[in-house]
């Protein structure tokens, strides 16, 4: 993750099909193209061509924000206050089930819209503002019904364990989601009217605790979603270790992660998707990500854009990663692209810029791509393409000159 491979004067080729077909020195590709046609020519001189940034943790689908617990924070309440208060993940629970599914999706797509203008190319959206089947499901169709409308790529994650709703026992959620909620997703899954990757459970005192965090990603997993959950945030509940034993690919948060669970964690090669900016906001140690590199974890980046963490910029997140958790620039951009991809599951076609892998680049005008973390908040002036598989979806003629 020190190491970039940062190619001088370069070019890189995107087929009709959206695949590189070439990247490297621009006088090797102009030799080997000669006499070549191509759709689009676009001349980068003096600029950087990045991978897009994968976002490896999202809450996108919400109705209500929530501005005023900001306050109520700044004011020193803690976040487990606020939820126990019946705000939090409660307010928005209750937001978004009257929310109708036109209202969520046109909120969702204009987020997307806006992770995208930040040079997220592959994002992974949760559900779990529903807490019941409905609006478990409703909030499934508008992530599925995004994907169809956006270029942005998608990975999919049901989050029915995201809190135990009101007027139901732990066990009693675990219960509803293993034996009615997940069947029913199973179902749609077959009949191709969703397509759900990942199974998420936020294991956390005062929330799901491990028996039931095992119950429930075991049933996810046994149905093929990828296990990828919420653990160690608050409370050391030994995720990490729960993570390692069931093969989960990625686990969020870990700034209460033990020594024993990030050794765990590099042995089994479970990734651990760190969000600076839910330490920041809720004041909370950062997670120990120097250890984690050091004991050799796959660490991975995320925003958590949530109505509590109203963040939908990597260059934002590299840079809380850097400063506060003191990542080297290098290996934030390998956490929000390779890595955060392998922790999606799509190292293989997402995450660099590789033969054969997706063409999708993030291009800023400057002369060295580091200044895409260092300028904070300047990613606006600095992105001038973002292209998904070969097609610019976003232009920029605002970029700032140097
Ligand atoms: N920790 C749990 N879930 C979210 C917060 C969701 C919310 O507060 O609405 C997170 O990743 O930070
Ligand atoms: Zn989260």
């Amino acid at each position: 993750m020190q190491t970039l491979a940062v190619v001088e004067n370069g070019s890189v080729v995107i087929g009709h099909d959206g695949l590189i077909k070439a990247v490297g020195s621009a006088e090797i590709i102009e030799s080997q193209f000669k006499g070549a046609t191509f759709d689009n020519v676009l001349d980068a001189s003096g600029m950087c061509v990045l991978p897009g940034l994968v976002d490896a943790h999202t809450h996108p689908v919400w109705a209500g924000d929530r501005v005023h617990e900001f306050a109520m924070k700044l004011a020193g309440a803690t976040y487990m206050e606020v939820h126990e208060a019946g705000g939090g993940i409660h307010f928005t629970v209750a937001h978004t089930r009257s929310a109708t599914q036109q209202h969520l999706l046109a909120a969702l797509q204009s987020r997307l819209e806006r992770m995208m203008r930040a040079g997220t190319t592959l994002v992974e959206c949760k559900s779990g503002y529903g807490l019941e089947m409905d609006t478990e499901l409703k909030m499934l169709r508008v992530i599925h019904a995004a994907r169809q409308s956006l270029p942005i790529e998608i990975s999919a994650t049901y989050c029915g364990a995201h809190a135990v709703p009101k007027g139901k026992t732990m066990e009693e959620a675990t219960q509803d989601i293993v034996a009615v909620q997940l069947p029913k997703i199973k179902e749609l899954m077959a009949s191709g009217d969703l397509q759900v990757d990942n199974i998420d459970v936020f294991c956390e005192k005062g929330v799901f605790d491990l028996n039931s965090t095992r119950c429930i990603l075991q049933a996810g997993k046994d149905m093929g979603l990828n296990i990828n959950f919420h653990g160690d945030e608050l409370h050391p509940m030994n995720s990490a270790h729960l993570g390692a034993e069931l093969g989960a690919l990625a686990i969020s948060h870990l700034e209460e992660v033990t020594d024993d669970g990030i050794a765990a964690m590099a042995n089994a090669k479970t990734s651990a998707v760190l969000l600076p900016t839910t330490a920041y906001i809720l004041k909370l140690s950062p997670p120990r990500a120097r250890d984690m590199l050091d004991a050799g974890v796959i660490v991975a980046l995320g925003s958590d854009f949530n109505p509590n963490a109203y963040c939908c910029s990597m260059p934002m997140v590299m840079h809380l990663a850097c400063v506060m958790m003191k990542m080297s620039m290098p290996e934030a951009l390998a956490a929000s692209t390779i890595n955060a991809a392998y922790a999606l599951n799509r190292s293989q076609t997402h995450g660099s810029l590789e033969t054969g892998k997706q063409g999708d680049l993030v291009i800023i005008n400057a002369p060295r791509w580091e200044h895409l973390v260092y300028q904070f908040g300047g990613h606006q002036e600095l992105i001038r393409y973002v292209i998904i598989k070969g097609e610019i979806v976003y232009e920029n003629e605002k970029v700032l000159t140097l």
